[in-house]
């Protein structure tokens, strides 16, 4: 099962290696991290520092200085060749996008939050949690990772069965080379992706694909500046979810409550909160052309 799992990653896998125009490719040296046990494991470690090489007629291309390494890091979202593109500060704009992938990189092979900039709090009873900025954020930053198992439509199905709504809230569908995956967070891990709340309006960051060492990671990364005490939020995608319809200013606006303690409220206030369909779905896929 395991190993028919990796088959199926390891095609989508050359395939996206050879379709997607944009790639970074970790230089050589040892594996900082483990491939051995396929895409679903846990193994990590920091890797090294990316190497640059921006080509006049393909800006976004990262060159290794030896090809022939096989561990990559890339995303389908940022795709814009400079030829087509007007704005005067596309090279600045894109310096500070690589440096954004690599922050981001750092932070999924890590696995680990930017605690220095961001808090957990408690908002109100139909909200519960949400994610707030204990400091600036610039336009283009990476924020956090939506961290959590991996899982293929069959196992999404299997466990959408048997989950409670309230976790299954925190299972994100999306669409990746012709399939669907999930990465499901449902998982009370501390990590602060899976804490972030939508807003279909004004969102301050978007979810983005990025590509690394064989495995698909859902990341925000920043729409705007974002001051110190915003909300960080994003847009879901769909449109049938309760609190659109429902929620009045109330609730959705209700300032977060005390400045460190997150005081979590149970699954349960959530779930009665907000219904049954609830989970954030595919919204990566559509937002992703972005430079
Ligand atoms: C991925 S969780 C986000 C974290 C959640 N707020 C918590 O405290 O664990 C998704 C759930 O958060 C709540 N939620 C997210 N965005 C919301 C919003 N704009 N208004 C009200 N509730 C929201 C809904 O209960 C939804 O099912």
């Amino acid at each position: 099962m395991e190993s028919e799992k990796h088959n199926e990653w390891s095609s989508a896998l050359d395939e996206d290696l050879i379709q997607d125009p944009v790639s970074a490719v970790i230089p050589p040296g040892p594996a900082p991290w483990s491939l051995s046990a396929g895409p679903w494991s846990s193994e990590s470690s920091v890797p090294a520092v990316l190497h640059q090489s921006a080509e006049a007629h393909n800006y976004s291309r990262f060159i290794p200085s030896n090809e022939t390494q096989s561990q990559t890091i890339q995303t389908e979202d940022w795709t814009e060749d400079r030829s087509t593109n007007t704005n005067e500060n596309w090279e600045s704009d894109m310096s500070s996008r690589i440096s954004s992938l690599k922050d981001a990189m750092h932070h999924v092979v890590s696995k680990t939050d930017k605690t220095f900039k961001l808090v957990v709090k408690y908002i109100n009873a139909v909200k519960g949690r949400g994610l707030f900025a204990k400091g600036s954020i610039c336009k283009d930053e990476f924020v956090v990772e939506y961290r959590g198992d991996i899982i293929n439509d069959a196992e999404l199905q299997n466990r959408r069965k048997r989950y409670h709504t309230s976790s299954a809230a925190f299972m994100f569908e999306f669409k990746w080379r012709g399939k669907t995956w999930c990465i499901d967070a449902s998982r009370e891990d501390g990590s602060f992706g899976r804490i972030v709340n939508d807003d279909h309006k004004h969102p301050n960051c978007e979810m983005r694909k990025i590509y690394v060492n064989g495995k698909i990671h859902l990341c925000l990364f920043a729409l705007n500046d974002i001051k110190e005490g915003e909300e960080i939020t994003y847009d879901y995608g769909g449109e049938d979810y309760p609190w659109r319809t429902q929620m009045t200013s109330i609730a959705a606006n209700t300032k977060a409550e005390g400045d460190s303690d997150p005081s979590p409220r149970s699954q349960t206030q959530m779930n009665d909160a907000t219904g049954q369909n609830n989970s954030p779905q595919q919204v990566c896929s559509d937002l992703s052309l972005t430079i």
